[in-house]
């Protein structure tokens, strides 16, 4: 049997809250990742996404549950390079190029031969010799990510890596990643971008509340909560600024009430629905036990 990349059991760690309480901030979460998957964590501000990935890497020990990456500890695999990760913070060295800063961690990581193919890989061999202070978000984003795979890691996390990317930086940087993991890198990613999800993970892990509360393919996820949206054209007499007549679209819904179609509504569905459906409950992360 394969050795799982992640195998997460019964994870749980809470925090101190400002007013003194406690803030669950993941719960009971059981999380196995063989290698080779593509991953994306989804949910909602708060859900627990930052806290799991920061137990994966080694960075926060779970107050309970055990956490293995490739059958040993996280700081272990981290230490042997088998692990590796682009955070949402984590400092740039402005000073340097895009070139020098790629060379200066190469060198600490004993991987100068390295260089060119994470240039490379991250499309930033245009960019060698540019200051990085001169760089737009989103190549920062790309150098953390050539900086990341210079251990050659079998597994990559990466936390919401594209916030403030706009959308043609977010394409590119994820044109970058899907060609990383066509050569067989494990990706987890944590994302609040739905159409990430949709379009580059095989696998939704869906969080709320610091629980799992769906971990099925993507395909699956949308299909079970998205369900599928019929669109049609409405008479244009029955549509002005404010949206569609409301008496027309009552009488839309009489009338197809006994085909068995329910649920009529004038927006968009596919993961977006699921995800709502997912995470409309109201009720507050749960007090430390
Ligand atoms: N160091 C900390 N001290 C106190 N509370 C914390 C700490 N880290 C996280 N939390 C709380 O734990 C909960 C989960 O936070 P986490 O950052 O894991 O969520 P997230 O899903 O990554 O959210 P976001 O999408 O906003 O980044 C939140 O309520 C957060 O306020």
């Amino acid at each position: 049997m394969t050795t799982p990349a992640i195998r997460a059991t019964g994870l749980r760690k809470a925090f101190r809250s400002t007013d003194g309480g406690a803030v669950v901030a993941v719960d009971d979460v059981d999380l196995v990742v063989q290698p080779g998957e593509i991953v994306a964590f989804l949910g909602p501000n708060g859900a627990g996404k930052t806290t799991t990935v920061d137990m994966l890497l080694g960075l926060t020990a779970p107050d309970e549950g055990s956490i293995e990456v490739y059958g040993t500890s996280p700081a272990d695999a981290v230490r042997q390079g088998l692990v590796s990760a682009v955070m949402q913070t984590g400092g740039l060295l402005n000073d340097f190029t895009v070139e020098e800063t790629v060379r200066a961690i190469a060198a600490l990581h004993g991987r100068s031969d390295r260089v060119e193919v994470v240039l490379d890989r991250a499309r930033l061999a245009d960019l060698a010799g540019r200051r990085v202070e001169a760089c737009s978000g989103g190549e920062q984003q790309r150098l953390k990510f050539a900086l990341a795979l210079l251990p050659d890691p079998d597994l990559v996390v990466l936390d919401e890596p594209t916030t403030g990317m706009d959308v043609g930086a977010r394409q590119e940087f994820w044109r970058a990643m899907r060609e990383d993991a066509a050569l067989g890198r494990t990706i987890v990613f944590a994302t609040h971008y739905l159409a990430e999800a949709d379009e580059f993970a095989e696998r939704t892990v869906l969080m709320n509340h610091g629980r799992i509360v769906h971990d099925a393919a993507t395909t699956d996820v949308r299909a079970a909560y998205g369900g599928r949206t019929l669109t049609f054209r409405p008479p244009a007499e029955v549509v002005d600024t404010d949206g569609i007549d409301a008496d027309w679209l009552a009488r839309v819904r009489t009338a197809l009430e006994p085909l068995g179609v329910t649920d009529v509504d004038v927006s968009a569905a596919s993961l977006e629905a699921a995800f709502l459906a997912l995470t409309a409950d109201n009720e507050p992360i749960g007090a430390a036990r």
